[in-house]
């Protein structure tokens, strides 16, 4: 079925007069002197069409338009500074839970009905909005159903910091998408007056109710670049977008060696609630966190857990966009996640060998890929300005940060995770068979009858008796149920190996089983053989791999000096030293020319792969 829908545009800003004028004046000026200009220069152009005068008559024609032309933009300009000078501009940005607030209340205020411009589309928006086709669980229109909310949301907070007046940019901005919503939308809302007593309560009535209410979701939002024209700047700047809803995770869900979850929340309770000391103390009020480990052993998932258990929104950085813009900053009280570090900054040595290799300056004289573009690595801390964040930063190479990176200030607290031990086995054991879902579980039923205790002899007497025995056996029933699992998640812990597969791979696992406890129990140690063949299997075909590269390599370059290979085992004669910086555009030759393969690889033997090199016309050429 088709659906219509119009999405909003990224920013809404909502004018209203300070002194009450109900109307766009300036607009409809505009309009009027627009027209006018049009129609006399048409009309007198029209008249000027005699036989005998026409090219007399057209100069004047012509600098009578132009000078009207002039007119209606000094009278624009002078409306605008009117309107600079009177109007205040609220503005509602995407990525904040007012845009969202506000974009509901126009939707149930019926605004869309009077568009007539819609963007069809074949994929589910984001956010539902259509016109009052979609319906929430109550029936009303265009309501919040499905959209996710942050559970910790308060609308007067939520007031306080989501909207901006600004004065300062009084013009829409070219090129950027920019609505502005003009007063007449609502009558009620124009009698409200003057806007910044009026936004609040505005606000508050746009903010729904589910916004207030303590919901179970955790909100993702990732940066987002786009590009803006606006009247001070031009450049990119980032807006955050609501990418991603997850269902708020319990800290319980999250198996870690004993005290590691406490001791974090508890950290980061004590940042939030001393935010008060931190200013007295002139200490920057910030707190950065490095979660490191291998993969899959809830780095991730920890921060989830957190920011549900803390109401907190995290704020991602996408590495893509390798960019944080200043003015766009996450709102106080979020979490700020910067996932897998390592890619983003490395180690100051990591990026000089990356740097050499880039310009053939490892010794081996060439080329690799100079396109790659010089990483701003150690030297961009993006959080270094925001205060009042939680940051979190992921890595499974911790060996590969730049020590500068985690000095004090910038990483408060490391925290190493590690593949799972026994505990963390059998407690992954029990959560995935709760004795709350044994009835989902298949369950043998000789085990079953084991169970299914008989009532003890003469308990069932009277009526009253009757209903107390079967609460005890029922009792009796759950603590032999969980007795058994219990037991099924020992036998499982045992045999998995210690620290040798990560939480999330043991997860992988039990999914498979996931209504056969009695098999997941049984057939782990199968499932750990096959396992380590598979590991022992790549392993050896990384090597085979890597031999069969080596020797290609050494079939093309030659060995050694002057000796064999393709290419006569040319070497140069002193180590090639290019200029740095500035870097030039440098494409390898063998990529341009074709008839040599691409080197893609920095660990090749060195040896083979050294070649005179010259440099001619600004690019590096092999010869
Ligand atoms: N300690 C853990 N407790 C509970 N679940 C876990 C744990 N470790 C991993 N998992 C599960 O494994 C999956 C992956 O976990 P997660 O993404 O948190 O790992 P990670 O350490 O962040 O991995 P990576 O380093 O690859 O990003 C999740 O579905 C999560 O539920």
């Amino acid at each position: 079925m088709a659906t219509w829908l119009n999405p909003p545009p990224s920013t809404y800003a909502y004018d209203a007069p300070v002194f009450g004028v109900g109307s766009d004046l300036p607009g409809l000026v505009s309009q009027v002197l627009s027209f006018l200009t049009s129609f006399t220069g048409v009309s007198m152009f029209a008249t000027g069409q005699t036989a005998d005068s026409a090219g007399s008559k057209l100069i004047p024609v012509l600098v009578l338009g132009y000078l009207f032309n002039i007119v209606r933009r000094l009278v624009m300009w002078f409306l605008r500074r009117f309107r600079f000078q009177y109007y205040i501009t609220a503005q509602f940005t995407e990525g904040d839970p007012t845009y969202d607030w506000l974009v509901l209340l126009l939707t149930d205020e019926g605004v869309w009905k009077n568009s007539k411009d819609f963007r069809v589309s074949s994929k589910t928006s984001q956010r539902k909005w259509s016109i009052g086709l979609t319906k929430d669980s109550n029936g009303k229109k265009g309501g919040s159903g499905e959209r996710g909310v942050h559970s910790d949301v308060r609308c007067s907070s939520a007031v306080a910091l989501g909207w901006i007046l600004d004065r300062s940019d009084p013009v829409p901005r070219p090129g950027s998408a920019h609505e502005r919503v003009q007063p007449s939308w609502s009558k009620e809302y124009r009698r409200l007056q003057p806007l910044p007593d009026h936004l609040p309560r505005l606000m508050c009535k746009s903010c729904p109710d589910s916004w207030k209410r303590h919901e179970p979701n955790t909100r993702k939002l990732a940066g987002r670049m786009c590009w803006c024209i606006q009247w001070t700047r031009y450049g990119p700047v980032m807006t955050w977008n609501n990418v991603k809803r997850k269902n708020r995770r319990p800290m319980e869900s999250i198996i870690l060696a004993e005290g590691v979850l406490d001791s974090i929340t508890k950290d980061a309770r004590e940042f939030i609630n001393m935010e008060e000391w931190y200013l007295d103390a002139g200490i920057p009020h910030r707190r950065g966190y490095l979660l490191h480990g291998p993969p899959g052993t809830g780095k991730t998932s920890t921060i989830y857990a957190l920011a549900g258990e803390l109401g907190m929104e995290i704020y991602s950085l996408s590495l893509a966009s390798n960019f944080v813009d200043d003015n766009q900053p996450s709102p106080k009280n979020s979490i700020f996640l910067i996932e897998d570090i390592d890619c983003a900054f490395p180690s100051r040595e990591d990026e000089d060998d990356d740097r050499n290799r880039e310009w053939g300056n490892d010794g081996t004289g060439w080329v690799y890929d100079a396109r790659v573009p010089p990483r701003r690595g150690s030297r961009w801390c993006p959080w270094e300005s925001e205060e009042g964040k939680l940051f979190f930063a992921t890595t499974n190479y911790i060996d590969h940060l730049d020590p500068a990176l985690m000095r004090p200030g910038r990483i408060d607290m490391k925290i190493q995770y590690h593949l799972a031990n026994k505990m963390q086995a059998a407690a992954l054991f029990k959560r995935f068979f709760p004795t709350k879902h044994v009835k989902l579980f298949d369950i043998p039923s000789n085990v079953l009858s084991l169970i299914d205790h008989p009532l003890p002899s003469g308990a069932i007497d009277t009526d009253a008796n009757s209903e107390k025995t079967q609460e005890a056996k029922d009792a009796e029933k759950d603590a032999a149920i969980s007795t058994y699992l219990a037991d099924l998640a020992e036998s499982f812990s045992k045999g998995v190996p210690e620290s040798e597969f990560s939480t999330a791979e043991l997860q992988g696992y039990l999914l498979i089983h996931k209504r056969e406890p009695l098999k997941a129990a049984s057939c782990v140690g199968e499932w750990v053989a096959s396992e380590r063949k598979l590991r022992e299997d790549k392993k050896k075909r990384d090597e085979e791999k890597k031999a069969k590269m080596k020797a290609k390599a050494q079939e093309m370059w030659g060995a050694g000096p002057m000796g064999g290979g393709a290419f006569g085992g040319m070497r140069p004669s002193a180590p090639f030293t290019p200029p740095l910086p500035p870097p030039i555009p440098v494409v390898p030759v063998a990529a341009r020319s074709g008839d040599l393969p691409l080197l893609p690889t920095p660990d090749l033997d060195k040896q083979g792969l050294t070649l005179p090199v010259s440099e001619s016309s600004g690019s590096l050429v092999v010869v």
